[in-house]
């Protein structure tokens, strides 16, 4: 992150909650000067105004990047409000789904945009993020907007927008899949005699733990399962059911995804 650059012309964010607040917590760890940042939210968090952050007033003259983090559907309503501020020089970074950069680059004309989605494990450092510009965003609003999403997570480029609402189908909205499953492994548990609290415990350490072998071992998943799948074994069993081609799981994360994907294709309309 060019902090020298953005302490000096600072950077106002547009909307602070889950998203906004997760990326501000990074990029104040990352070591933003706190009045370096103007928030604009009619609900600011109280630790953000605590940590020194500019909460009131205009905000910087000159800010070398607007964060916008509103959802979707308020975009209609913030953007007209911030239009005058575009600028050649100043980088207009969104994380809202569905919303276009053509929408961004009408708003902003000759502004460089980078549309960028993110996941909310940058709660925790560990979110995953997608980027992609405009014609207008160069080297070095890419550059930017990396280094500004690196601070909650993984940071990949895309080569076209057009990938954009699969990546949010399966990366941005992927952790309440995840989520979702820890949820039904626990209910099946306790469905087979194991009280709450053990059911559901074993369901996160499962998961976390299986996710952190599928990073570590950087090998294909389809691997990993086969080593739990002893021959005539329970996992075999359960697998049956859950890899049935007609009505297991990767039937119903197909739809899954593509209902993600095409609901952020109309957000984008
Ligand atoms: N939550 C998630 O998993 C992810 C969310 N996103 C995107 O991030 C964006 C924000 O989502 P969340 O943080 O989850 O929502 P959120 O509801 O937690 O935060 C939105 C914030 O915007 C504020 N706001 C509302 N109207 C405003 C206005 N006119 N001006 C300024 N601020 C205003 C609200 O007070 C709130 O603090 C959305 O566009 C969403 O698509 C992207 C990736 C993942
Ligand atoms: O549900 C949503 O629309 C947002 C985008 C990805 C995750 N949350």
């Amino acid at each position: 992150m060019d902090l020298a650059h953005l302490n000096d012309r600072g950077l106002v964010l547009v909307g602070c909650g889950r998203m906004g607040g997760a990326l501000l917590q990074g990029w104040l760890a990352r070591g933003l000067a706190p009045k370096a940042v103007h928030v604009i939210d009619p609900k600011v968090p109280g630790w953000v105004a605590e940590r020194g952050v500019s909460v009131e007033g205009p905000g910087p003259a000159d800010p070398a990047v607007i964060v916008l983090a509103v959802k979707p559907q308020m975009m209609g309503d913030v953007l007209p409000s911030l239009s005058r501020s575009g600028g050649a020089d100043r980088l207009v970074l969104s994380v809202a789904a569905g919303v276009t950069l053509a929408a961004y680059g009408r708003a902003f004309p000759g502004a460089p945009v980078v549309r960028a989605m993110p996941n909310t494990p940058a709660a925790i450092g560990q979110g995953i993020t997608a980027i992609v510009g405009n014609d207008q965003a160069g080297a070095a609003a890419l550059d930017m907007a990396e280094s500004l999403m690196a601070a909650v997570g993984r940071v990949v480029r895309l080569t076209d927008e057009s990938q954009m609402d699969a990546v949010t189908a399966v990366s941005g909205s992927g952790p309440a899949y995840v989520f979702h499953l820890i949820e039904t492994l626990a209910a099946a548990g306790e469905a087979e005699g194991l009280p709450a609290d053990l059911a559901l415990d074993l369901a996160r350490a499962t998961v976390a733990g299986a996710g952190a072998l599928a990073m570590h071992e950087d090998e294909d998943p389809a691997k990993l399962r086969e080593a739990v799948t002893s021959p005539a074994g329970t996992t075999a069993a359960g697998l049956a059911h859950l890899m049935d081609p007609e009505t297991g799981l990767a039937p119903l994360m197909r739809r899954t995804v593509a209902a993600a994907a095409a609901r952020g294709r109309e957000l984008g309309k």
